[in-house]
């Protein structure tokens, strides 16, 4: 089932284009946002948290246009959303700070908010801190703990902009074991950097450049955008597109065979690279 749609959604900032025509469609489970910086991932986050209003196309989240004031407050009710900073108060315990969010949420009968509460602790581990000061909390806590402040009202939609940024590989695990856990139910639709995380969490992937979207498939569609494309050599290749030495000590190559080449399985990473490579191709042409 669709829980998103959008179509034509233009966002400009003075004369920076950051969105051109986006359409997409998302539905539940879990859907990898992949692009290099500056790709608009973030404005169209922004966009679909109700956040920021574009300047042409549509949005829909189950059938509500937040571009409709009486509508925007149904979708801000079926949203939950993690931004890149989200700005956490220091000096408030845990409990606090989601007790403070969640009341900013509408959630104004006592005994329901302190379970409420209660519930998304529990959901991301955090019930044993739920006394210490977020400026206490480890950076994963803390990312725990915004993804906690997300999950307030058990939303449908769960917006997660680059969560796992700057965490340690064990914190990493932990976070992708807690997003595909509340991707069974709901839809959340993911920013990240991390090949691997769309590899090891996401059903479905979109990859954006220049503010379009250059690709929507499945990790393994996004893998074969580099089928007949990767080669592992002896020898460094001389005019490639794109190699390293790997820890084996041969030659991965992305693009054209070099002499004496062995065929490679393409990765997610390999694919991505091709596809930003003839993005970057056809933006110049533009
Ligand atoms: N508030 C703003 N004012 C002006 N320009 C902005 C603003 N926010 C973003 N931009 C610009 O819009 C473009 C898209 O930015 P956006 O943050 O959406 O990309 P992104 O894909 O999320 O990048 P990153 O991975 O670095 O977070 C960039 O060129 C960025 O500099």
């Amino acid at each position: 089932m669709t829980t998103v749609t959008v179509r034509g959604l233009s966002k400009r900032y003075g004369s920076l284009t950051a969105l051109e025509a986006v359409d997409l469609e998302i539905g539940v489970g879990v859907t990898g946002l992949l692009g290099p910086n500056g790709a608009g991932k973030s404005t169209l986050l922004r966009c679909l948290a109700t956040a920021l209003g574009p300047d042409s196309g549509s949005i829909r989240v189950h059938g509500f246009d937040p571009a409709v004031p009486a509508q925007r407050t149904e979708v801000r009710r079926r949203i939950g959303y993690l931004p890149q900073n989200p700005g956490l108060y220091p000096n408030f315990t845990t409990y606090d700070l989601l007790d403070y969010v969640a009341v900013l949420k509408e959630m104004t009968d006592t005994r329901q908010r302190r379970a409420e509460v209660r519930r998304v602790l529990d959901e991301v581990e955090l019930t044993d801190r739920a006394k210490t000061k977020v400026r206490k909390l480890s950076g994963g806590m803390r990312q725990r703990l915004g993804l906690a402040q997300a999950l307030l009202g058990d939303p449908d939609l769960v917006i997660l902009d680059e969560p796992t940024v700057g965490l340690d590989p064990e914190q990493r695990m932990l976070f992708r074991a807690l997003i595909s856990r509340i991707g069974e139910r709901r839809t959340v639709l993911l920013s990240t950097h991390q090949t691997e995380d769309v590899g090891a969490l996401c059903e479905r992937v979109v990859v954006m450049s220049g503010g379009r979207v250059v690709f929507e498939g499945n990790p393994r569609e996004l893998a074969g955008v580099a089928d007949g494309q990767v080669w592992l050599s002896g020898n460094p290749p001389e005019g490639s597109a794109a190699y390293w030495r790997n820890a084996d000590g041969l030659y991965r190559v992305i693009g054209q065979r070099p002499e004496g080449a062995e065929a490679a399985r393409p990765s997610i990473e390999d694919g991505y690279l091709m596809l930003l490579g003839r993005a970057t191709i056809a933006e110049v042409a533009r």
